[in-house]
């Protein structure tokens, strides 16, 4: 205890003259970095599991503006927000910025995941997973997705329906976890070929453990380490950013009737053309319409930033959240209103950005469409559904979790 009192005694001062000096010589944004080490990480870790993270952030941007610093998980950082950040983030070069991962997510996902490579490595990576997951290649699996969430919800349903003692409703306890097993299974089938069965659910386990703590023909060879990273990179990018927006959606749904009845009126037209049992198809989807919070980067070199310098070496902490609830963008941004997405040319760049931007912009995002969209269809077009918990309620466990996984009571509709 003494000894580690004597540390902080010799190290404070030299921290504070460290940092004093580099803020008036080089003009570093405002902020405090707090404690060493500890900085302002337990208070955002509070605010992230009490539902309260955006609040936080948002706070900070009124008290210092669209840039300011602190230290986050032991290291000192400069958190930025608004269209010029994210263009700053997402488009410069990889000389200037890189991305960072924490260690416990190089530990999950293995060094040679796509997040950890830069330059020709990860163009190399990246255009071997956008072999499949590019449009052209989704177009022909459209059906098959539409085939397994049905198989899915059809599973579930009967074995609800074997326990529960009323006869029409049905009860899906909590839709999350759900939605988990849904998005898990769709990229198990048409991701790597693994249909139902013991090898799967084995995959399951191991899968949702390694949470809690695919190729194509490519003239460059992929190594067996960017095989087997980049699969765990998929899996986890894919399984819970979709079951968690399809679980919101479904929320959104139940509590704005207007909003349900226009997405409704939408689906029931492209139901109409089909015969019972048949799948959706591409052509069916273009007819239609942030699990991710922000993320981190690091400066490779001091970098001027309006009137301040982002040093080099510090952690760039950028949150799309705070661009996408700036009032002077999108107007009354609490509400839940997708017509704002119908003329997509009227949102500036760099300002709606939930799958990132640029180089590193979120290849799974024609993936995540489909499945959302094909989910929501069947779901909208077979089932009603009501929402057994009246609080509006979410943590973060890093990702979203709504209160109790959204418990929801749901019927199926009488299909003529
Ligand atoms: C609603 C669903 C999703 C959201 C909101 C989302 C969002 C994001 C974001 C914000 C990034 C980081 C971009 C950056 O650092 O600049 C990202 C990266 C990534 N996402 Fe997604 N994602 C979703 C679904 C998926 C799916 C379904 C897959 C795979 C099938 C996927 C695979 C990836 C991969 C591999 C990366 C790393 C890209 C790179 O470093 O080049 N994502 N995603």
């Amino acid at each position: 205890m003494i000894a580690l009192l004597i540390i902080f005694l010799l190290v404070f001062p030299i921290f504070l003259l460290l940092t004093r000096r580099r803020s008036s010589a080089k003009g570093l944004p405002p902020g405090s970095l707090g404690i060493p080490i500890i900085g302002q990480s337990l208070a955002f870790l509070h605010a992230i599991r009490s539902n309260t993270a955006e609040q936080w952030l948002e706070l900070r941007a009124r008290k210092y503006g669209p840039i300011s610093k602190l230290n986050l998980f032991g290291k000192p950082t400069i958190f930025i927000h608004g269209q010029a950040a994210n263009k700053l983030v997402f488009s410069s070069d990889s000389n200037s910025i890189s991305n960072q991962q924490t260690q416990a997510i190089t530990l999950i996902l293995g060094d040679r995941s796509l997040p950890n490579l830069t330059g020709q490595d990860h163009r190399r990576v990246r255009d071997a997973l956008l072999s499949f997951l590019k449009p052209e290649s989704l177009k022909k699996y459209v059906g098959k997705i539409d085939g397994e969430i049905r198989q899915h919800i059809e599973f579930h349903r009967q074995g609800k329906e074997q326990v529960t003692v009323m006869l029409v409703a049905l009860c899906f306890p909590k839709v999350l976890p759900l939605m988990k097993t849904l998005t898990f299974n769709i990229i198990c089938s048409f991701l790597f070929g693994l249909e139902r069965g013991k090898q799967r659910d084995q995959f399951l386990g191991g899968l949702q453990d390694m949470i809690k703590g695919a190729w194509a023909e490519n003239e460059v060879l992929i190594s067996d380490d960017e095989i087997v990273h980049n699969v765990m990179l998929v899996m986890v990018a894919g399984h819970d950013t979709s079951a968690i927006l399809i679980t919101f959606l479904m929320r959104l749904f139940a509590n704005d009737p207007a909003v349900y009845a226009a997405v409704l009126q939408e689906q029931e037209e492209i139901a109409k053309g089909k015969q019972r049992g048949e799948f959706l198809t591409w052509e069916d989807l273009a007819k239609m319409f942030p699990p991710i919070f922000g993320g981190f980067r690091k400066a490779l070199k001091d970098i001027e930033y309006g009137r301040y310098v982002i040093p080099e070496g510090w952690q760039i902490f950028w949150v799309a959240s705070v661009t996408h609830m700036d009032d002077t963008i999108f107007p009354e941004p609490s509400k839940f209103d997708p017509s704002i997405f119908e003329n997509q040319a009227s949102i500036p760049p760099y300002c709606y950005v939930p799958f990132g931007a640029g180089p590193r912009i979120c290849p799974g995002y024609e993936f995540a469409r489909i499945e959302t969209l094909v989910a929501i269809h069947y779901l909208i077009t077979h089932f009603k559904w009501k929402l057994l918990c009246s609080d509006n309620f979410f943590s973060r466990n890093p990702t979203s979790f709504p209160s109790k996984g959204l418990p929801v009571q749901i019927t199926p509709k009488k299909i003529l």
